[in-house]
Parts: structure tokens; sequence; C-alpha cells
């Protein structure tokens, strides 16, 4: 692209819980003046739906007809992100621990996934100056063109640390192995599971600190926009 108003840039940032997916991605944003959309947000919002209006959790084929029913919209803007259920703000109640427990089994529904996934490209492709997307299967499924791909790692002990520092008192090693249970649901799962893309960078943050983390990323961006 020659000098003059800048493409919008898509940055698809992947990895398991606790890698720093969303404090980076959130970070690198607001940096760089892009929309930010947290799409594990909006699979804890569909669970919190579910659990709320009774569907049994563990039967697949419930959750696959009532997965079109609830109405989830995402604000976008990296300082004040939000995330509505039916036009109720449920940002606290898709942070319980029952939400939580119930996502991966909700999010490994094809149903639930086409339809998440189609939401997750209709706000990509609405973000005039470019989106930094966060998730599971950004880099390998929604936004396979993506501009940049991030895959963040840490060793499970240091995700259950951070994790466990954020739920005040809560045991690290029951949250390390609640961690390694989503992420090994996640990745197992048949339709879009957790994966590196072949062109994503890894990056491993078990070593950094955020900030390092955030300037890692908005360098390999800017480069990425440089060389458009
Ligand atoms: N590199 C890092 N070093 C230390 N703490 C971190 C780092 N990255 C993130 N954190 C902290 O770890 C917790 C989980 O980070 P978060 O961004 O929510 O991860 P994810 O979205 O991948 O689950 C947050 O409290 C965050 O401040
Ligand atoms: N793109 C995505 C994002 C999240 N998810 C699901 O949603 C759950 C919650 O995602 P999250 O990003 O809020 O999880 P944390 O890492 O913040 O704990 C994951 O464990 C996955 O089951 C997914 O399937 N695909």
């Amino acid at each position: 692209m020659e000098n003059g108003a800048a493409k919008p840039v898509i940055v698809a940032i992947d990895g398991p819980s606790g890698t720093g997916k969303s404090s980076t991605s959130k970070a690198v944003a607001a940096q760089l003046g892009l929309s930010y959309l947290d799409t594990g947000a909006q699979y804890r919002a569909i669970t919190w739906w579910m659990v709320t209006n009774g569907i049994d959790i563990d039967d697949p084929h419930a959750i696959a007809a009532a997965a079109g029913k609830p109405d989830i919209v995402s604000g976008t803007d990296p300082a004040n992100p939000t995330i509505h259920v039916d036009g109720t703000d449920v940002a606290a109640p898709i942070r319980t621990q029952e939400v939580t427990s119930k996502v991966s089994a909700v999010s490994a529904v094809p149903e639930v996934r086409s339809r998440i996934t189609e939401l997750q490209r209709s706000i990509a492709a609405a973000a005039a100056d470019g989106i930094v997307v966060e998730g599971r299967d950004i880099g390998t499924t929604v936004l396979p063109d993506a501009d940049l791909k991030i895959f963040l790692t840490a060793s499970p002990e240091a995700r259950a640390a951070r994790r466990s520092g954020e739920l005040k008192g809560a045991d690290v090693n029951a949250t390390r192995e609640a961690l390694i249970k989503r992420d090994a649901a996640d990745s197992s799962r048949k339709t879009s599971p957790l994966a590196k893309a072949d062109d994503a960078v890894e990056v491993d943050t078990t070593e950094l600190t955020l900030p390092q983390v955030i300037e890692c990323v908005v360098t390999l961006v800017e480069e990425k926009r440089a060389g458009k």
C-alpha cells in the first residue's frame, strides 16, 4: 500500500487460558488505535444464556437447537469492551465458576461455533481501522487471512499462578488442574480446536512481563504494516 490512509490491519491472537491473550490484545489495540474482540466472552455469553434458560449442557442436540436464539452483542472499544445478551449486560455473570466449567462443552457444538464464527467475521469486517481478535481458532478458522497471527503459550504453572492471582485466594493446584482440563477439551474437540496456525508467530510468555509481550506484539504489527 502507498503512503496515505493505512489499510485496516487484522491481528489474530490465539492460545490457551492464562497466556495473556486478553491483556495483550486490549493493550495492543489501544496503543495502535484498533478495535478489540474477546471471542471467549462470546462463548461464555452463549453458555451463560444456556445455563440461565435451563438448557441441558450434557445434551449437544439441545444446545444445537437453541444456538440461534440468544442475541449476542460485543462492544469493541479496547478501553471499554462490553458484552450483552438480549440487551442484558453479562460482563460479570459470564466469569462465574459455573460458566467457566461449562463453556468448553457448549463451545464444542458445531452449531454454536458456526453461529459465533459468523458474528466474529462480521465484526472484523466492520472494523474500519482494523481489529485485534483473540481466542482459540482465530488464525486457523475464523480469520485465516489475518495480516498477523500470534500464538501465545506459557507453562501451566505460570498460567495457574496468574489465574489464581486474579481469583483471590483460589488454590493454585486446583486452578492448574481446571486449566489443563479445559485446554484438553478445547484442543481435542472435532470442530475448530485450539491450535496454532502454521503461519502464526509463537511467543512463549512464561518468562516475559506483560509490558514485554505487548511491546513484542506491537513491534510485529508495525513491521507488518511497514512491509505492506
Ligand atoms: N506476561 C505476563 N506476566 C505476568 N502476568 C501476566 C502476563 N500476561 C498476563 N498476565 C496476567 O495473567 C492474567 C491472565 O491474563 P489474560 O490476559 O486474561 O489471559 P488469557 O486471556 O490468555 O486467559 C491476568 O491477570 C494478567 O494480568
Ligand atoms: N475462539 C474461541 C474462544 C473461546 N472459546 C471457548 O471459550 C472458553 C473461554 O474462553 P476465554 O478466552 O474466556 O477463556 P480464558 O482463557 O480467559 O479463561 C474457552 O475455554 C473455549 O472453550 C472457543 O472455543 N473459541
